[in-house]
């Protein structure tokens, strides 16, 4: 009370004794607060005014495939209660948010929306979405990504584009992590269209040394520093790191576990763009505009996709 009426004197707030009487908060460490969800601060449906990322409709067949995944993926697992939701990288990406953006203002009014890198970002902001950080919501509802390629048993190459290790996080953090992707990314076995090999994210002190022992202890005589297009030197990922790209042959492909966990052990590699058992299912739109899932019980179904 005493601290009150001084502070009240140095700012100048009328003393309301209603005012006084408000229990104060308790403190979010102490033991016997009520475990919560975070209120998510939104700007009201009045000003936020949603823009679809997606311009043009006249799309080539395997755009529209793309579209169709991300379609039906988002109907089928975004549910209205969910409220935390990841948004992954990659060409099938904006027709998610697409998608989301069409469900309108008010649906997504008390949702929060985290990216896996800067395009992500860029998308969830351009839009008119709530922006947040997986480290304010390390819970997420569900996570919609793209892949490089999809097996059977749900294992995923990720990484073409340098995202994958801020993308295994939110496949980590989800509830349901949930693929999209079009009808060339279904394969049987990891390494059959995508060749250029598995993305391995480094720190830079390191590259050298990783590329060794990829070429000499791990049998990836290929394994190469990924090379900027636009830029003289090495592609830099958001998180300040180099790429390497590593070719295994088909034989240890099939086994994309022990890849994945071999890599991982090399001192310095940050993350392994293979991601094994982690998704609930992987939607893939296809030329004749249906849509195939795959689920991770081994349920493979063919569905009408969603218009
Ligand atoms: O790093 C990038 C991500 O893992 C993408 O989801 C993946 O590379 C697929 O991208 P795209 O749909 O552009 O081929």
């Amino acid at each position: 009370m005493i601290l009150l009426r001084s502070l009240a004197f140095r700012v100048r707030i009328p003393l309301n004794p209603s005012t006084l009487a408000m229990p104060l908060p308790k403190s979010p460490l102490s033991p016997t607060a009520p475990l919560i969800r975070p209120i998510v601060q939104t700007r009201g449906i009045q000003t936020t005014k949603l823009v679809s990322p997606i311009k043009d409709q006249n799309l080539t067949v395997l755009e529209r495939s793309k579209q169709l995944a991300a379609w039906t993926a988002v109907d089928q697992h975004v549910k209205p209660e969910h409220r935390v939701i990841g948004i992954g990288s990659g060409s099938t990406v904006p027709y998610v948010v697409e998608r989301i953006v069409q469900l309108g203002a008010e649906a997504n009014e008390e949702r929060v929306f985290i990216p896996t890198g800067f395009q992500s970002k860029q998308l969830i902001v351009e839009s008119g979405l709530n922006l947040g950080d997986v480290d304010q919501f390390p819970t997420i509802d569900v996570t919609l990504d793209g892949a490089d390629e999809v097996d059977r048993e749900l294992n995923c190459i990720k990484g073409g584009g340098a995202c994958h290790l801020r993308e295994k996080v939110l496949a980590e953090a989800a509830n349901t992590f949930i693929l999209v992707a079009d009808y060339r990314k279904n394969v049987e076995h990891l390494g059959t269209t995508f060749k250029q090999g598995v993305p391995i994210e480094v720190v830079p002190f390191a590259y050298a040394k990783v590329l060794q022992n990829l070429h000499h202890i791990l049998g990836s005589p290929e394994a190469s520093l990924r090379m900027a297009v636009k830029k003289a030197g090495p592609v830099v990922s958001d998180n300040g790191n180099f790429i390497i790209d590593a070719p295994f042959d088909q034989e240890k492909m099939k086994d994309p576990f022990t890849i994945m966990a071999q890599i991982k052990m090399l001192t310095g590699v940050v993350e392994v763009g293979v991601f094994c058992h982690m998704a609930k299912a992987a939607y893939f739109g296809n030329q004749d505009g249906s849509v195939t899932i795959k689920w991770n019980d081994g349920r493979i179904e063919q569905v009408v996709a969603s218009q």
